[in-house]
């Protein structure tokens, strides 16, 4: 029998049924392993925190327990002076009082990558650590409890309601996870620049990241104060924070399996240590000593979870028949008709110090348009792109979308009014699904059945396959179909071919070809493949040394003599194949 996928069904079942294996277990459990697998629920919520900030948006955050303490202080004060909702409403206040701090730490945290935001986070939690300990925390002198919400106030009965409140934060993180900002947060750790290509606001997103990281920091705290009745700055301590980062990185804890094991390892860890009559600081020596490793192994944002993955995912790639083959074509065929001027460049040119890559160069591209970039390695055509498409700064001459200016633009505002890129180098993300990565790159609302289309067109593998299991030229075609669905007005394509085979780039051409009819834009090529550029593009424009070198038809252009003479000048020399 096939299962029901509906989101409902997918979505709604694991907090009821979770609150259902809970009840009996926290019923037949004895009170110790009732308390333990409260306090390992409430570090799986403090490791999805990790997992949002770290494991999704690739930012390490040092400072989590300091959010935690925020949350724990601001629930102890309303408990203490009853205020009034009763424990919930203080526990989702005291989560929401570290949203703004999180962002204050997130702004600086902005501009800084690797070691620098380490110390700036770890800097934050350890001047957390001192406020802490210059005063108590609201009942911790008066030996006052914060009251739990009735009917759930015995040990058993409030296990029941942390475990169902893990369960649901795994459910709403997984919704997350499949909207435009979740895609956002991978996109962003995989690549900002092509994150920023797409459309989206890497700032924006880096800040969403930290208040949702925040908010679940500060929600464990909250539980902690109901678990424990009174709460000190002891269990807030900045060395926890290192501890528990150096588990979620060693584990992967933005998988929930992930998380659940680094509950439960940040939660046996010190219980065992204990019954081993250990000191505590062998755990931290242990797992710091595996979080450099995972360091070392590249990234830190991925963990164990996301290697056991890979090679399922591998072992499945070398099963799989070849889908392509299995597709149904579905060609646009397009007689093109030139529209209004969509783009026009004027006196661009890009300096590298002494290095002038790109030199006064002049363009228009026309609605229905498919223009081809060539140029012998070094001739600026990539720099130019990034000049037109808002990456490289400091720029002379001005780009024209639609008649208006944008070179006061940043990259992604760019691409929202319809300037969109690849790059060369690929840099999607391979751990969304295709569906999910053409809507993201996409970055408008598109249907089940637009988003299957779009990757049938471009013969892509169905929505559901996951793109680490793609080679690179199919993840190059996944992100044309996201760019395609965009609808850009104008679609800069880097070398689209690169990583095809001379099949599939002959499909292509005919899938770029097709591009205005589906967009109402225009497309400008790059590309070395110059069968491709022949089969594609109307006009084609040569540029050498940053000059616009020759423009006209293919035929007129590649039988110029300077064009040949650019690129035999260079053939000889191994840097780029002859043109005819
Ligand atoms: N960040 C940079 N700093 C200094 N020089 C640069 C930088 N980027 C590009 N250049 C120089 O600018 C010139 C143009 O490079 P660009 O990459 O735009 O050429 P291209 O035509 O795209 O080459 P290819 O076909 O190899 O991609 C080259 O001389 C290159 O060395």
């Amino acid at each position: 029998m096939k299962m029901p996928t509906s989101p409902w069904f997918r979505y709604g079942v694991p907090v009821p049924a979770a609150v259902i294996v809970a009840v009996p277990l926290a019923m037949v459990l004895t009170d110790y392993w009732v308390f333990t697998v409260t306090g390992a629920a409430i570090v799986v919520i403090m490791m999805q925190s990790f997992g949002v900030i770290t494991g999704r948006a690739g930012v390490i955050s040092l400072c989590q327990f300091s959010f935690m303490g925020i949350g724990a202080w601001t629930t102890s004060w309303l408990g203490v002076h009853g205020a009034p909702g009763g424990f919930v409403v203080w526990a989702v206040l005291g989560a929401l009082a570290v949203v703004p701090v999180g962002l204050v730490v997130g702004i600086p945290a902005l501009r800084l990558r690797g070691v620098s935001l380490a110390i700036a986070t770890f800097a934050f939690a350890v001047t957390m650590d001192v406020v802490f300990a210059s005063g108590s925390f609201p009942g911790q002198d008066e030996l006052l409890i914060v009251e739990r919400p009735a009917g759930l106030d015995s040990d058993a009965g409030y296990a029941v309601l942390v475990v169902g409140i893990t369960v649901a934060l795994f459910v709403a993180l997984a919704v997350l996870d499949r909207t435009r900002l979740g895609a956002s947060w991978v996109e962003v750790r995989t690549s900002e620049r092509a994150a920023a290509a797409h459309g989206t606001s890497v700032t924006l997103s880096k800040l969403a990241a930290f208040s949702v990281s925040a908010f679940l920091a500060g929600l464990a705290g909250a539980l902690l104060v109901g678990q424990l009745g009174t709460v000190t700055a002891q269990n807030f301590a900045a060395q926890q924070s290192l501890v528990m980062f150096g588990i979620a990185i060693s584990i992967g804890v933005h998988r929930p399996e992930g998380a659940v094991i680094g509950g439960v390892v940040g939660t046996l860890l010190p219980v065992g240590l204990d019954a081993l009559a250990l000191p505590q600081d062998v755990g931290t020596i242990v797992v710091g000593l595996f979080a450099v490793y995972m360091l070392r192994q590249g990234g830190g944002e991925f963990g164990q979870t996301d290697i056991i993955r890979a090679k399922r995912n591998a072992k499945k790639l070398r099963e799989r028949p070849s889908e392509k083959a299995e597709q149904v074509e579905k060609v646009v065929e397009t007689g093109r008709e030139l529209g209004e001027v969509v783009l026009r460049v004027s006196g661009l040119t890009v300096r590298f110090g002494e290095v002038v890559a790109v030199n006064g160069a002049d363009l228009e591209v026309r609605r229905g348009e498919v223009l081809a970039l060539l140029g012998p390695n070094g001739a600026g055509k990539s720099t130019f792109i990034d000049a037109v498409t808002g990456f490289a700064h400091g720029y002379t001459g001005t780009v024209h979308l639609d008649g208006r200016p944008v070179d006061r633009l940043s990259a992604h505002r760019r691409a929202r009014l319809g300037l969109r890129r690849s790059f060369q180098q690929l840099t999607v993300a391979a751990d969304l699904d295709v569906g999910m990565l053409v809507r993201a790159v996409a970055g408008r609302k598109l249907g089940a059945s637009e988003v299957d289309e779009i990757l049938a067109h471009f013969r892509c593998p169905p929505a559901r396959t996951p793109v680490g299991t793609l080679d690179v030229g199919a993840r190059r075609l996944v992100e044309v179909a996201g760019l395609v669905a965009s609808r850009p007005r104008v679609l800069l394509l880097d070398e689209p071919a690169a990583g095809q085979s001379a099949s599939e780039s002959e499909a292509l051409a005919r899938r770029i070809a097709g591009i205005p009819a589906l967009t109402g834009g225009c497309v400008i090529l790059v590309e070395h493949d110059i069968e491709l550029v022949r089969a594609t593009a109307d006009r084609l424009v040569v540029m050498d040394f940053g000059e616009v070198l020759a423009s006209g038809t293919p035929q007129e252009v590649l039988s110029d003599e300077r064009v040949v003479a650019a690129y035999l000048g260079r053939t000889a020399s191994g840097q780029h194949p002859q043109p005819t």
